[in-house]
């Protein structure tokens, strides 16, 4: 669908039935189209689709796209949205907005051509090593800034069962690249056959309520090393973690209403206790996106480190950290942490309710259409 929708120029095949008086100036309109060196912007993109349904099929006489159907329920919404338009008039005007779009000599191969998979076969999304103590979980999904899939989900509540009993001391987080992680894949929820929409939400709700959970059953110090930006669940997450090392060109960011979802990973119960109410509101649900300096002034950061010694510093640190004896560090953690566990499990069950209801919400379902229509530009 995205690559049938990538220019408009590929599925304006002509029904000659449909051409009358205007046919010629209507089938020049589409050559020109065709030379069109500038993308001209989904907006445009979608009119120009509607008004050559219109012109050539009258009418939107299609069943109505579920919703999360989003590129067709896009097209079909633009083509329904002219109404009874006549077909004429459908015609000359899909013939002005050509020309009042710019000419160019350039050849349709301009076009770019679709973004390639996800995920190589064989690739390793969740990098996990072992070495001085330390059980590291990477993140290496960097031309997507880390974003998580379904599968690494699934990995790094492995990776969290194996390390609680492996010889590691401490078990950290941090990410490959220039982000730590823009948080939750997006497409998770887009390539979703529209008669299992409510399947899916719920399997999300049950797989997220196991992932939080093996981080608040996490029996050793968790450490986020957070080289870089971080969005969304790895935010939320940060609360159930014992430190904190940021670089200062990591920002945190928890766009839950913009998304239109809301806040998961215990946040609504932790976020409030390390920084206040006012600005756990601030965060989780205006979405103010905080400095990594911010972030440490509100408690949820432990430390900053200017970017240029920002890695040799946390990992002479860790390795040191990591020689303490192993179970006086798990015992301490146990009273710092597990008066709170029954109320995190609850915390965690009552927010993968909410967000199993939002997913379903038209608020969410527009703003993962926003974001598959920008990437794929239509
Ligand atoms: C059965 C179903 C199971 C479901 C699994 C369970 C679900 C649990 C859900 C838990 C709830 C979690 C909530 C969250 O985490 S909310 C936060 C979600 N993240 C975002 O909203 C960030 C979206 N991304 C962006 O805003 C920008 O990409 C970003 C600011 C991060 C970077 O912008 P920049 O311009 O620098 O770079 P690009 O946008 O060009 O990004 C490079 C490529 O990476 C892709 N990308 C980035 N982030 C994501 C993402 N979160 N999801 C999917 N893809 C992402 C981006 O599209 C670019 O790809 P292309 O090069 O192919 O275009």
């Amino acid at each position: 669908l995205l690559q049938v929708l990538r220019f408009p120029v590929v599925q304006l095949h002509m029904s000659r039935t449909a051409m009358r008086a205007s046919e010629k100036d209507f089938e020049n309109a589409r050559n020109q189209l065709k030379l069109l060196m500038k993308d001209p912007g989904n907006e445009v993109k979608l009119k120009l689709y509607a008004l050559y349904k219109q012109a050539t099929e009258g009418p939107c006489n299609t069943p109505k796209p579920s919703m999360l159907d989003f590129i067709n329920k896009a097209k079909w919404d633009a083509w329904n949205a002219l109404g009874s338009l006549p077909k004429e008039t459908a015609r000359q005007n899909y013939v002005d907005l050509v020309s009042s779009l710019s000419p160019s000599s350039e050849s349709s191969s301009q076009v770019k051509p679709a973004a390639a998979n996800e995920k190589q076969p064989g690739s390793e999304n969740i990098i996990v090593t072992s070495q001085d103590g330390i059980t590291k979980i990477m993140f290496n999904r960097p031309t997507k800034k880390n974003a998580i899939t379904t599968s690494m989900y699934k990995e790094i509540i492995h990776a969290l069962k194996a390390a609680s009993t492996d010889n590691s001391a401490i078990t950290v987080f941090t990410g490959n690249g220039d982000y730590y992680s823009s948080g939750n894949d997006l497409t998770n929820f887009t390539d979703v056959p529209p008669n299992s929409i409510e399947e899916t939400a719920k399997n999300a709700s049950i797989l997220l309520r196991e992932f939080v959970d093996a981080f608040i059953d996490f029996p050793k110090p968790l450490v986020a090393v957070i080289n870089g930006p971080a969005v969304g669940i790895v935010v939320t997450l940060l609360g159930l973690f014992d430190v904190v090392y940021a670089s200062d060109k990591a920002t945190f960011h928890t766009p839950f209403s913009e998304l239109g979802q809301s806040p998961e990973g215990c946040a609504s119960y932790t976020f409030p206790k390390i920084m206040g109410p006012a600005k756990a509101a601030e965060m989780l649900i205006l979405g103010k996106k905080l400095t990594a300096g911010e972030a440490c002034a509100r408690g949820l950061v432990t430390e900053v480190f200017p970017e240029s010694t920002f890695q040799k510093e946390v990992w002479t640190r860790l390795k040191a950290y990591a020689k303490l004896p192993t179970n006086s560090l798990r015992i301490s953690k146990e009273l710092i942490r597990s008066n709170e566990k029954e109320k995190l499990h609850a915390v965690n069950a009552e927010e993968c309710t909410v967000l199993q209801g939002r997913w379903l919400s038209e608020e969410c379902m527009n703003a993962l259409m926003n974001f598959v229509s920008r990437k794929s530009k239509l």
